[in-house]
């Protein structure tokens, strides 16, 4: 079965189709780049799966579920995961809070006992601290839990919006241009981790990337739009060589 399916989905903006007749289907621990040239469609793609925007046509499935008109929260709690193109961390807080923050959809004291501070509040915040240490953990970050998100390095900012997407326990990510702004140094290191999180955490990637080097080098399916509308689908060798994706390109 397949973990995400869309059905001939379309986005129009007042007078301007951004997206038409989208359909694609992501089955487990698949890992697929979306491209296309600037502007193309990409990001409300994204916007459209994670109901940001409902879409104007067609259906968006995960799993069995239309998630047409559902809110970004309830997508999440049906297991989609996001990065943005922007990092939108909360800059004033530490790392190790920005993880937490995430872990609390899955919390189950209620109110009254996290303003009196109850035995509830105390042991399921311990057991999130350890939880979000752990996670940490993983990508090499545990020494920077107390440092401000905002004083980490760019590479790192990267590194803790994933690692804060992979804390909402996603079976589907999405990561939207993770490696811009990155030099090939961070970019290359990116490539692992994205590698590492989809064998440890068996999850399915769909990502939106302008490197190619990236999008080439770990893709399996790559997806090509342009002007709104998937032009191409096939592997990273098929993509290199389809004409009508170089054509978009180059802009002939
Ligand atoms: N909220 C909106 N209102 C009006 N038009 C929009 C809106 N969001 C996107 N668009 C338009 O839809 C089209 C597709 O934009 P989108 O951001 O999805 O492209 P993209 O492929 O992600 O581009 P880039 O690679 O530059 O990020 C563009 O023409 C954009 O101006």
């Amino acid at each position: 079965m397949s973990l995400l399916k869309t059905e001939h989905i379309g986005m129009t903006f007042g007078g301007l189709k951004a997206v038409s007749d989208f359909s694609i289907e992501i089955k487990e621990n698949e890992l697929v780049g979306l491209i296309g040239p600037n502007g193309a469609g990409k990001t409300t793609i994204f916007n459209m799966l994670t109901g940001v925007y409902a879409p104007t046509e067609g259906k968006v499935y995960l799993g069995e579920t239309v998630v047409n008109g559902k809110k970004p929260y309830q997508i999440v709690n049906l297991g989609l995961g996001r990065t943005f193109q922007n990092i939108r961390l909360f800059k004033e807080l530490s790392v190790i809070d920005n993880i937490k923050i995430a872990f609390h959809k899955d919390m189950s004291y209620s109110t009254i006992s996290a303003v009196f501070r109850g035995k509830k509040f105390w042991k399921e915040e311990k057991e999130i601290d350890i939880k979000a240490r752990e996670l940490l953990g993983l990508f090499n970050m545990e020494e920077d839990a107390s440092v401000l998100s905002s004083n980490l390095p760019y590479g790192k900012q990267r590194k803790l919006e994933i690692c804060r997407a992979l804390a909402t326990n996603p079976k589907l990510l999405l990561l939207d241009e993770p490696a811009a702004g990155m030099n090939p140094q961070e970019t290359k290191e990116l490539m692992e981790t994205i590698a590492f999180i989809r064998e440890k955490f068996k999850v399915s990637i769909l990502l939106i990337e302008h490197d190619m080097s990236l999008v080439m080098g770990i893709c399996e399916r790559i997806v090509v739009i342009d002007y709104g509308r998937m032009i191409a689908a096939g592997t990273p060798a098929e993509i290199k060589s389809n004409e009508k994706v170089i054509g978009a390109y180059l802009g002939q």
